[in-house]
């Protein structure tokens, strides 16, 4: 069968809802002109919308200051309802059939539920249909909340293996500093590294309905660059014009791929997955994985933390504790400490086909 070729479009809470709170529609029917145009040149294409939040707040009358996190939920639960009605309503004057998918964190922490997800959408894909994505907000909170639907944006795209994630915002790209703020502040068209000078150009939200403001599109182009996928962002203003942009056309920012990208399983490793527990190395230990892309052996084992099962995704900091590497731990917690007091220096603890390095708050090939 043809491979299409996959496309994620995001686009977040301040670019669907108007003044008022309520669903912006000529901006929706713009985006679903934009999308039906993709699908026609024969993209597999993904929306991720943000939205049901303030889409809930707007339908309710709520006011979002003064809401706990379990009203919002409910907002969220309203919004939710109003968003998908309103896709479907809008996708089906193109032919377009559309599925939701609501995911949380620990939906793509768990292997399993991360697999089961990329089956869904492939599912959803091969079939033609639209997957319309979002954060399970009614469910999610704390530690299992993405918050953010940017980085979840980029999750997806590794997760379906896209070419290219689109993130539509309230302005047309990363400026040198927040234009809120600076005047002064320039477009910067091409991103080749995000590093830690182009991390600190960006600011928060500055839209009282958005979440995490560029920061979090930083982190999300970061690791669709370490996944091997192109990110552009771009204004919402004209979503119509995102075939343009699959096309080639230079639009907003564009962030390129890392040329040494992870591939699928350690992507899950370094971004989908959660440490269950820490392995600390020797400084030996610590040079022969990040530096001569070796597995990890016993000998070079310090000490334990955690009760892990064997299997688990594991966190490898040095002596310091500053974090080296994740990976998949060959032993339970229990194995490996029986191990370390009974030494049986050549067990194999993480296999180098299983290990992610940390560079730059981000994973790559060790
Ligand atoms: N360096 C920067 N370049 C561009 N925008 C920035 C920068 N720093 C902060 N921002 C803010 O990020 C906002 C976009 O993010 P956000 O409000 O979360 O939108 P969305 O709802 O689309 O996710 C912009 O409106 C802008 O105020
Ligand atoms: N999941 C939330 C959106 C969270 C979010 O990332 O918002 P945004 O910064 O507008 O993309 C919602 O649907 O309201």
């Amino acid at each position: 069968m043809e491979q299409h070729k996959r496309i994620v479009i995001k686009i977040g809470s301040s670019s669907l809802t108007n003044r008022q709170g309520l669903l912006d529609e000529p901006r929706m029917s713009a985006l679903v002109q934009g999308i039906a145009s993709l699908f026609e040149k024969g993209w597999q294409p993904v929306l991720v919308s943000s939205g049901a939040v303030a889409a809930g707040l707007g339908h309710l009358g709520w006011h979002r200051a003064s809401l706990t996190m379990p009203e919002r939920q409910a907002a969220a639960a309203v919004g939710q309802g109003l968003l998908m009605e309103k896709y479907n309503e809008l996708f089906l004057t193109k032919g377009i059939k559309v599925g939701q998918i609501l995911l949380t964190k620990e939906d793509l922490a768990d292997r399993r539920r991360y697999i089961n997800a990329r089956n869904t959408l492939n599912a959803l894909l091969n079939r033609g249909v639209l997957p319309i994505v979002n954060e399970n907000d009614t469910v999610a909170f704390a530690e299992i909340r993405f918050g953010d639907n940017d980085t979840l944006s980029a999750l997806v795209a590794g997760l379906v293996e896209a070419e290219l994630l689109i993130i539509l915002t309230d302005i047309d790209g990363l400026y040198s500093s927040d234009p809120r703020k600076d005047p002064a502040a320039k477009l910067i068209p091409v991103v080749r590294q995000v590093d830690e000078k182009i991390v600190q150009a960006a600011g928060g939200s500055g839209s009282p309905v958005g979440t995490g403001g560029m920061r979090t599109k930083l982190v999300a182009a970061r690791i669709a660059a370490r996944s091997g996928i192109r990110t552009v962002v771009t204004s919402a203003a004209h979503p119509e014009n995102i075939i343009d942009i699959a096309a080639g056309k230079p639009a907003g920012t564009s962030f390129e791929p890392a040329a040494n990208y992870l591939k699928s399983r350690k992507q899950w490793i370094a971004f989908g997955s959660v440490p269950r527990g820490t392995v600390m190395v020797d400084a030996g230990a610590a040079r022969a994985i990040t530096k001569d892309h070796k597995s990890l052996l016993a000998v070079g084992v310090v000490r334990v933390k955690g009760n892990f099962p064997a299997g688990s995704v594991v966190s490898v900091v040095d002596e310091q504790g500053q974090e080296l590497a994740r990976g998949i731990s060959n032993l339970s917690a229990e194995d490996l400490r029986l191990v370390l007091k009974n030494p049986r220096w050549g067990q194999e603890v993480i296999n180098r086909d299983w290990l992610v390095c940390e560079r730059s708050f981000a994973y790559v090939n060790c």
